[in-house]
């Protein structure tokens, strides 16, 4: 909680060596800075502190490496160290830069090409499906979004819809509309476009950091941690090298191209429980994410399409049976600040299958048990019809 101090002359605000809890800034009165007793540092002058002036937070060191002392009644304003990034320029993250940084930030780098319109790119390294990716569609264009908002007010609700098959051959064009800046709210639309046709829009809704009410009914189901459990890349090693599979699928799964997803997921419950309308399994991004909440949001937003709407399949799912789907809208409630690269918990539960839509709603929970976020999809569910090579996206 953001907090003040109040001191009278005399007292220590600071001692040297001890850890630094935030940001002091002078609100009323005057503070000595004494200098360490140690050889180095014994010249320097003690020196004083007025109005404004600030000390604490954004020093090199977390242990403070002076004594500040009250030199007349004094007031501070704290702002407490987990606030400190809002201190920091903000990234706006810039996949050129950080070749050690996760794949993803690469697949959601835009490049700005005139004020709130953007240009972004499917990357053969991420994965590839026969159209361009949901989940890419809704991260690239929350992005684009999240990068012509105030800084302090972070994504909290976001509706998209799939209009068009997009080509994964050629560039996205990103065009962010204003809808309203208020003083605790902001509300963007993002039309997404190939060749002039929008194939993908996006309304989103940021909000200020606000404290209010609390409470919390969803209970995370209990399941084994992700270390007890097999990554989608290991249950594939298994099936190619597992002796009870045939050798002509063994063979023929390997020969299938194979990309690592830049999304690792632990399955909480092994394939005899693939017909129930369920399923559990963690996730976390590859690769290091920069400290930034807005990126990271776009990342869960990412991931939280690639296995979703196929739950829906599951109670229809037969040997042979060959399926077309394809996200038709998607909707996400960010209820609490995420951390993408570390273990998330997806809870999927398809209420509905009707008409050729299968219905989805997924919780993700963070390894604390708090509810992170909440989402629901409607998903095209169809037997693929019988013919000649894939469908061409109708652009
Ligand atoms: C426990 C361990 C478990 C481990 C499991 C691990 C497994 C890993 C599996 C990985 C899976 C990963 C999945 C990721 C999926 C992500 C979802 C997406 O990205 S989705 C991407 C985001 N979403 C989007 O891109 C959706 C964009 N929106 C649209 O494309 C359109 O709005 C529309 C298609 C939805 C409706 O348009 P409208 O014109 O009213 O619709 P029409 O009805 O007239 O059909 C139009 C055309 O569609 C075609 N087709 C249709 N049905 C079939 C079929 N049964 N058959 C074949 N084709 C079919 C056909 O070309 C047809 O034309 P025509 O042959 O008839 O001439």
């Amino acid at each position: 909680m953001l907090g003040f101090c109040l001191a009278e002359p005399g007292d220590y605000v600071a001692r040297e060596g001890e850890p630094v809890d935030g940001l002091y800034i002078i609100l009323d009165g005057q503070a000595e800075v004494s200098a360490s007793a140690n050889a180095e540092e014994a010249n320097r002058p003690d020196y004083v502190l007025n109005k404004y002036d600030y000390f604490g937070y954004g020093t090199n060191s977390s242990d403070h490496q002076v004594n500040v002392v009250a030199l007349s009644k004094l007031t501070c304003f704290i702002l407490p160290n987990q606030y400190g990034y809002l201190l920091q320029p903000k990234t706006i993250w810039n996949a050129e830069e950080t070749p050690e940084h996760s794949l993803l930030e690469k697949i959601l780098h835009l490049e700005p090409l005139e004020v709130d319109i953007f240009r972004g790119f499917t990357l053969p390294e991420g994965p590839m499906f026969r159209q361009v990716f949901g989940g890419q569609l809704i991260g690239q264009a929350l992005a684009a979004a999240s990068k012509t908002v105030d800084c302090l007010k972070m994504v909290h609700s976001l509706h998209a819809i799939f209009l068009v098959a997009g080509d994964n051959n050629m560039p996205i064009i990103y065009q962010v509309h204003r809808a309203r800046d208020g003083s605790s709210f902001a509300t963007r639309k993002v039309e997404a476009k190939q060749k002039g046709l929008v194939i993908f829009t996006l309304i989103a809704s940021f909000q200020k950091e606000e404290v209010g009410f609390e409470h919390q009914a969803a209970i995370m189901p209990d399941v084994p941690p992700p270390e007890q459990l097999l990554n989608l890349e290991e249950i594939r090693e298994r099936r190619l090298t597992d002796p009870r599979f045939p050798t002509q699928y063994r063979n023929l799964a390997a020969k299938k191209k194979f990309t690592p997803w830049p999304i690792e997921m632990r399955f909480c419950e092994d394939s005899a429980s693939q017909h129930k309308p369920s399923l559990n399994y963690w996730f976390r991004a590859r690769g290091k994410l920069s400290d930034d909440q807005a990126l990271h949001r776009c990342v869960v937003a990412y991931a939280s399409d690639l296995l979703y709407s196929g739950v829906s399949l599951n109670p229809h799912r037969e040997k042979g049976l060959k399926t077309y789907s394809l996200s038709l809208d998607h909707s996400i409630w960010f209820h609490k600040p995420v951390k993408a690269d570390d273990w998330l918990l997806y809870v999927i539960e398809s209420p509905s299958a009707h008409g050729g839509r299968g219905f989805v709603t997924g919780r993700m929970f963070n390894r604390q048990g708090e509810l992170i976020m909440s989402l629901t999809q409607e998903a095209l569910i169809r037997r693929e019809k019988t013919r000649g090579p894939n469908p061409r996206p109708k652009l």
